[in-house]
């Protein structure tokens, strides 16, 4: 449970509120605390040059002008400057800075002399670390920092096993969750009953020393490319920045959400809330999501269920990250998985490269790498075929694809993407078993049967009758010519022969496991139980 601090105990002069990934001004944990124990309270954000600096950007070739494009950026730009003007709507202030978070805010917060900096959690061990360094500097300042849980339903140690340990497997986990949720967890903060206390930027900023700039630096909000980053195709996609953009998106989502538990696997649908990206940059606060899905659920509304499922598992793994922090720094969960010997060298290299650009010659495998690539966002069934492509079929190693999923999702995410890559390449807890490996032709043609999204991102292949889109190698001499396609020169070859491929993978995760491949395939290996068959997403 957050500390509740006193309405009427106002004991901190000033206070300002440290905004990160968190861009909303409604039912947020720690501005919602700022407003009740300060009698004045500004807001900043800071565009983090030890992130930005760091990150690769989302060309395929380095740009001429030495610029990098991230949508996500872009978004957060776009929903700072949001912000900003709603802030400013309710009587206060958000300062932007351009700086490395961890020296500037301590600088910030002597400057404007405030007596505590309010902020909401981030369990990400590179952020832990950015925390502590801040909260060292802020005490030996005499200023506190108070963090508040706000950007899941139960984080950390909330929900355990009964012998208080953590949950590694999701079912448990679910019922674990279900049973202990409630208004009270799901209630929203009510900023806006306490906002009188925002205040605009004070005379003090005005000063010399360490004071200097910050009266003018409050003014404008720096440029895309003073960041680094040129402009990317984020206004021609549909996913609108800030609060707005997010209400808009979860209105359209919540009348089609009783269908969710039906349309959810079929890329080629608008099934998905597509919310992922809300929900990482916090322009939607978890609980405005999922009190109406958990009310609707209650009622027997299967789809919204669902819904709330997905919800769940993103907790799941947001507290297994913040319990083994490790399988965010490279660890396999499962310690003996990081023995495997994945494929090395140039050819691995090719491999990944045509994985990436969706070259493989699987069409489902492309058109999911290529609406990546084009648009920064991929769906859940896609990015499980995929990652089990990489890690199955071509035999590299998963953490690969994980740092290219890191690179190129708008709704990047460490602790879901770590346990989505960890799930598909089975090293993770409550995994796919080592011996289930995806067909991605049985999965085209299950999930796209009619081949509708593999046309919208593989072009070249468009041409082909929809029996045969799946697997473009098995159509005739005259089937490919009578849809234009030389193969190998209008589209690959496939880089392996998915039979042949798995047979590899069994045996390259048969020695790790010091066990032979399951044969035949469903068959249980020695003493180990019958895998279940369970479908996730
Ligand atoms: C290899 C792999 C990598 C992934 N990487 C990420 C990532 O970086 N960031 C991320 O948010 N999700 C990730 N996921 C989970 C899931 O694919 C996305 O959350 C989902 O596709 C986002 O689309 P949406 O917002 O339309 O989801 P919806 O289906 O509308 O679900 C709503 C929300 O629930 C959460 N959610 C849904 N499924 C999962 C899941 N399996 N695990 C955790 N949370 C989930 C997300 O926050 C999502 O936005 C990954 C899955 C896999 C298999």
């Amino acid at each position: 449970m957050p500390p509740i601090l006193l309405a009427v105990d106002k004991r901190y002069a000033r206070g300002l509120v440290w905004l990160r990934r968190d861009l909303r001004a409604h039912d947020h944990a720690a501005l919602y605390h700022a407003l009740r124990s300060c009698q004045e309270v500004l807001c900043v954000f800071v565009f983090d040059r030890a992130i930005l600096d760091a990150l690769p950007g989302q060309d395929l070739q380095p740009r001429p002008d030495g610029l990098r494009s991230d949508r996500r950026v872009e978004f957060i730009l776009a929903s700072v400057q949001a912000l900003r003007e709603r802030l400013r709507g309710m009587g206060g202030e958000l300062l932007v800075r351009h700086a490395v978070a961890q020296e500037e805010i301590p600088k910030l917060a002597r400057a404007l002399q405030v007596q505590a900096v309010f902020a909401n959690r981030d369990d990400e061990p590179q952020a832990l670390e950015r925390d502590a360094q801040v909260l060292g500097a802020l005490a030996n300042a005499g200023i506190s920092f108070h963090t508040f849980k706000d950007h899941c339903i139960f984080e950390r140690d909330e929900v355990m096993t009964q012998s208080r340990t953590p949950y590694t497997v999701f079912t448990p986990y679910k019922r674990a969750w279900l049973a202990k949720v409630d208004d009270f967890y799901l209630k929203s903060y009510p900023v806006h009953h306490h906002a009188q206390a925002l205040m605009r930027m004070p005379e003090v900023a005005a000063g010399g020393g360490e004071l200097a700039g910050l009266a003018t630096a409050h003014e404008a909000l720096p440029t895309l490319q003073a960041l680094g980053f040129a402009p990317t195709n984020l206004p021609s996609l549909q996913i609108p920045a800030g609060t707005e953009g997010a209400a808009a998106m979860f209105e359209r989502f919540f009348e089609r959400i009783d269908r969710y538990d039906k349309t959810r696997d079929y890329p080629a649908v608008r099934g998905p809330s597509y919310l992922g990206v809300h929900l990482r940059f916090g322009t939607v606060s978890i609980r405005e999501l999922a009190a109406p899905a958990h009310q609707l659920a209650l009622q027997g509304n299967s789809g919204a269920a669902t819904w709330v499922s997905e919800l769940i598992w993103r907790d799941f793994y947001l507290q297994l990250l913040s319990h083994h922090p490790q399988v965010g720094q490279g660890k396999s969960f499962k310690a003996v998985y990081d023995r495997i010997h994945w494929h090395q060298g140039k050819h691995a290299d090719a491999l990944f490269a045509a994985w990436c650009e969706g070259r493989t010659g699987y069409p489902l495998v492309d058109a999911a790498m290529r609406q990546l690539l084009t648009t920064g966002y991929m769906h859940n069934r896609l990015r499980m075929v995929a990652a089990s492509f990489l890690c199955k079929d071509l035999g590299l190693d998963w953490r690969r694809g994980e740092a290219w999923f890191a690179q190129h999702l708008n709704d990047f995410e460490l602790a879901s993407n770590n346990g989505g890559w960890q799930w598909a390449s089975s090293s993770g807890c409550d995994a796919q078993p080592w011996f289930r490996i995806f067909n991605p032709v049985t999965q085209s043609e299950r999930f796209d049967a009619e081949g509708k999204f593999i046309r919208r991102y593989v072009p070249e292949v468009a041409a082909l009758p929809d029996k045969l889109i799946h697997a473009p190698w098995r159509a005739s001499p005259l089937e490919l010519e009578a849809a234009g396609i030389r193969l190998g020169e209008h589209y690959p070859q496939p880089l392996v022969d998915h039979a042949q491929a798995r047979e590899a993978s069994l045996a390259r995760y048969g020695v790790v496991r010091g066990t032979e491949a399951p044969e035949p395939f469903a068959a249980k290996p020695k003493g180990q139980k019958s895998p279940r068959r369970r479908v996730r997403g």
